[in-house]
């Protein structure tokens, strides 16, 4: 298994008010949790953060944006650029219930594509796909170019959108709160409930 798992920890966390991927679900930190389940998938791990201190004790190889406040765009392309192997899977600091059966499945896709992104309902879920390390010098001209967009960066490669009917007939039955994502107080609180629940009824 060559699989490098990328964390992006970069961001500001200004709509949550403190750093979310330090906030703690099941007596864990997201972040924590997050590299718990990439750990079964991947045989490498990054974390792309721009404060490094805050994410040592996880004992993990780090890096910082090479385009700074750029935003999501800038962290893909520093882990990509870090990373030693062709397929990746990208995940933010902010979605406590990832799916590693979507991982996988994501993974898969990249034999015949160079990124695998969900889109559940409409929505696109750009940070929680996989993409191919030769994707790293499309997401280099976007920076330069200034376009910041990850919708715009899939259209300039060989991007595979996976909607939610085609991951169900591939026997994959997602959940909302496999993409869920905490961006504000109110959203961790709900995703406390999310976690009280799935610890009373396991699947
Ligand atoms: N490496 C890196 N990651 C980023 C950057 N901006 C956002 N992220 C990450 O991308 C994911 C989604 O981030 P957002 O929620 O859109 O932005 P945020 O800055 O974390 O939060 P807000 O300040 O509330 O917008 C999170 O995992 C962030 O840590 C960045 O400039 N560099």
């Amino acid at each position: 298994m060559s699989i490098t798992g990328i964390i992006l920890a970069g961001g500001h966390s200004s709509r949550m008010g403190e750093n979310k991927a330090l906030l703690q679900i099941g007596g864990k930190t997201v972040i924590e949790r997050i590299a718990n389940q990439l750990a079964s998938m991947s045989s490498e791990m990054i974390i792309v953060a721009n404060n490094q201190e805050e994410y040592q004790f996880l004992g993990l190889p780090m890096v910082s944006d090479q385009w700074k406040e750029k935003g999501p765009l800038a962290g893909i392309h520093a882990g990509l650029t870090a990373s030693n192997t062709l397929k990746n899977l990208i995940v933010a600091c902010d979605m406590p219930f990832i799916s590693t059966e979507l991982g996988k499945i994501l993974l898969k896709k990249l034999d015949t594509h160079q990124a695998a992104v969900p889109e559940i309902e409409g929505r696109l879920h750009p940070l929680y796909a996989a993409y191919r390390k030769d994707t790293k010098e499309a997401a280099e001209q976007a920076l330069r170019d200034n376009r910041l967009r990850i919708r715009e960066f899939l259209h300039d490669i060989n991007a595979s959108i996976m909607k939610g009917d085609e991951l169900k007939r591939m026997g994959f039955l997602y959940e909302q709160a496999h993409f869920f994502n905490m961006n504000l107080p109110d959203e961790y609180q709900m995703a406390l409930k999310m976690a009280a629940e799935k610890g009373k009824h396991p699947k």
